[in-house]
């Protein structure tokens, strides 16, 4: 099987994140994205999220009719922080014979140099780099290359017209009490409400 792992906090999941998690899909010839909530995102520790078990109640609802989809609360069950080599080597022991598909925004793309123990990452993983607004696709893929002998190979960019959203956009707005309808799954957007969510 061909598996796309889709990591991030998802606080909360938007179409954003739907839409590179199908494109991805595609464009790669996917069979499954599965989605992992980060329990701590390395680069934002100490920083307040939602508590992760609603932000996987969330990825729950959103992925809920779309059979490629699936999510893994593994990150969230884990302490300290979720480290992206340790997440590709467990889905790597749970899945031996499949072969592994990293989605990341440009803009993880660009930080990606960062990342503790990318070369394991690359090994374990094909990364597939979708555009985000904001970050040049392009040079960010080659700014890691640079970087990094050998990382570039690893890396395939997918272009695609940007959604130019990110959950802290719609965070504000929903503490303003202002519409985030079409911009999130209505079913999320019911479970924000019902929960008190970002209020
Ligand atoms: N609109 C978007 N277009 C392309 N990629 C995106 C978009 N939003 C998020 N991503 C990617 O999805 C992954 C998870 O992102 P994350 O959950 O941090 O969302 P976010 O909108 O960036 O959140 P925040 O605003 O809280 O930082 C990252 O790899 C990120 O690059
Ligand atoms: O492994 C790392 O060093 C690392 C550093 C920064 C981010 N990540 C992961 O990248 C994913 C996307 O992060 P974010 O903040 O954009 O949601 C999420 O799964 C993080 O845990 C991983």
């Amino acid at each position: 099987m061909r598996l796309g792992v889709f990591g991030g906090t998802f606080d909360p999941i938007h179409i954003g994140h739907l839409v590179i998690a199908q494109v991805a899909l595609e464009e790669a010839g996917l069979d499954q994205v599965l989605f992992v909530p980060a329990g701590v995102n390395p680069l934002k520790v100490g920083k307040a999220a939602t508590p992760g078990e609603h932000r996987l109640a969330m990825v729950k609802l959103a992925i809920a009719g779309t059979p490629q989809f699936a999510v893994t609360d593994w990150e969230l069950r884990r302490d300290g922080p979720s480290y992206t080599a340790l997440t590709l080597a467990y889905i790597r022991e749970q899945h031996p014979d499949d072969e592994l598909f990293l989605i990341i925004g440009a803009d993880n793309l660009e930080i990606l140099p960062n990342w503790r123990d990318v070369e394991r990452i690359a090994e374990l993983a094909t990364i597939l780099a979708l555009t985000r607004p904001g970050t040049d696709l392009q040079a960010s893929a080659a700014a890691a290359g640079a970087q990094l002998a050998g990382l570039r190979s690893r890396i395939r960019l997918v272009e695609i017209p940007g959604l130019d959203i990110s959950s802290t956009w719609l965070r504000d707005r929903l503490v303003k009490n202002r519409s985030v309808a079409h911009l999130l799954p209505a079913e999320v957007i019911g479970y924000c409400k019902e929960n008190k969510l970002y209020e």
